[in-house]
């Protein structure tokens, strides 16, 4: 019987670059080999828990080494079964993703069959993806748009992006003209055919974001994202949900299909953002899409790390048919994230081709991840939070 050998982890970065995209300037690679010699990769979440994500890594490996690597439902509930907190976990629920998205990889290599072959089989070849990270040190409405104009004119059809500044919680008067003033200029510089997407990274109360919801809805965005704190507090998102026409997005933080399922079955979110590195993996995410199937609700899944869940998530979408649009700050990214890869994927008109190889499709550089290793704490800014685009948390003139 094969099985699997090894759980290995390569915490990657390079610290030439590691302050521009703090959530994830170090990337935690994970790769599974079998008893036969077989290789699959993965991907856990780091955004300041590099080192307990890798921790949790460790408790995983020791579970599924000497298992069937087929198994991979089998495998999930094991884990259930041994991890008390899992269901409470983000550090475990990660690192189980990982290892799961690496079984998937190591199982399409097998059947000589893309990971879209396993789950569904092909619906989607190509996926219409979204920028994010392409306005770091954006200030002022011009510099919204310029930047704007240079997204469009690389070929994306849609974008994301944060216009609130430095505000939390609540936010004045002035903290909203700003933003609107930013969200104008977006819209004018990129004109009607162009998606905007509304990031609001889950900074405020429920109040304030009633009040920008309404004041957002006229440029018609194509969702506003995590309006209020991220606590799954039920009777606020009803309260934004019923206050405006535009869809409402979330979903990017829930680790099972338990949490999926109180945010659809009320009908609080019209979007829903799971992400394969901390929704259980290819396991995790397919249930979560039959609920949303069934709820007739569309996906748009969260994709804001690095080159293997880039690669995971395409392969996902590929087999779903109510995928709205796909995140990716491939573009932005140092070009070392891309070589992890050999730079697998180019845009084109807006769309991100799904490999059709053997298991998650990509190559990956292993003498790059040695070189690339990482060790110790990732960056951390007194004033920015880790989940700012660099240098856009001021206010004008400030
Ligand atoms: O939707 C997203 O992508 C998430 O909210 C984050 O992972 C951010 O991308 C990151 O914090 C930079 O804004
Ligand atoms: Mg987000």
């Amino acid at each position: 019987m094969v099985t699997i050998k090894d759980v290995e982890v390569y915490p990657v970065s390079d610290l030439a670059t590691a302050k521009a995209s703090p959530w994830a300037s170090v990337s935690i690679i994970v790769k599974v080999t079998t008893s036969d010699g077989q290789v699959g990769y993965g991907e856990a979440v780091p955004t300041l828990r590099v080192n307990q994500v890798i921790k949790a890594i460790e408790e995983v490996r020791r579970l599924v080494i000497g298992k069937d690597p087929f198994r991979v439902s089998y495998i999930f509930r094991e884990w259930y079964k041994h991890d008390f907190y899992i269901s409470r976990s983000f550090e475990s629920a990660t690192a189980y993703s990982s290892v799961d998205i690496a079984l998937h990889d190591i199982l399409g290599k097998y059947y000589g069959a893309p990971v879209y072959q396993l789950i569904g089989g092909l619906i989607n070849d190509k996926v219409k993806v979204y920028a994010n990270g392409w306005y770091s040190d954006c200030v002022t409405p011009e510099d919204f748009a310029k930047r704007a104009k240079e997204v469009v004119s690389m070929g994306f059809k849609a974008m994301k992006f944060d216009p609130f500044g430095p505000y939390f919680d609540s936010m004045d008067k002035a903290g909203l003209e700003e933003a609107v003033e930013r969200v104008r200029a977006v819209r004018e510089a990129v004109g009607k055919d162009v998606d905007i997407l509304i990031e609001v990274h889950g900074r405020f109360n429920v109040n304030t974001a009633v009040q920008m919801v309404r004041a957002m809805e006229p440029f018609e965005p194509l969702f506003i994202e995590e309006p209020i704190h991220p606590d799954l507090n039920m009777e606020g998102l009803s309260k934004v949900k019923n206050a405006t026409g535009v869809r409402i997005a979330t979903g990017e933080r829930i680790i099972s299909i338990e949490e999926a399922l109180q945010l659809i079955e009320r009908g609080l979110v019209d979007v829903l953002q799971p992400d394969i590195t901390n929704a259980l993996g290819f396991t995790g995410m397919s249930r979560i899409r039959a609920l949303t199937e069934a709820y007739g609700i569309e996906l748009a899944p969260h994709n804001a790390f690095g080159p293997i869940q880039h690669a995971a998530t395409l392969q996902f979408d590929a087999s779903s048919f109510n995928i709205l649009i796909q995140e990716s700050f491939y573009e932005f990214w140092p070009q070392w994230k891309r070589d992890i890869i050999g730079d697998a994927f180019k845009l084109n008109e807006g769309y991100h081709t799904v490999p059709s190889k053997p298991g998650l499709g990509v190559t990956v550089n292993e003498r790059l991840l040695d070189e690339l290793r990482f060790t110790g704490m990732e960056p951390f800014h007194e004033e920015e939070p880790v989940w700012v685009i660099k240098g856009t948390w001021r206010r004008y003139g400030s």
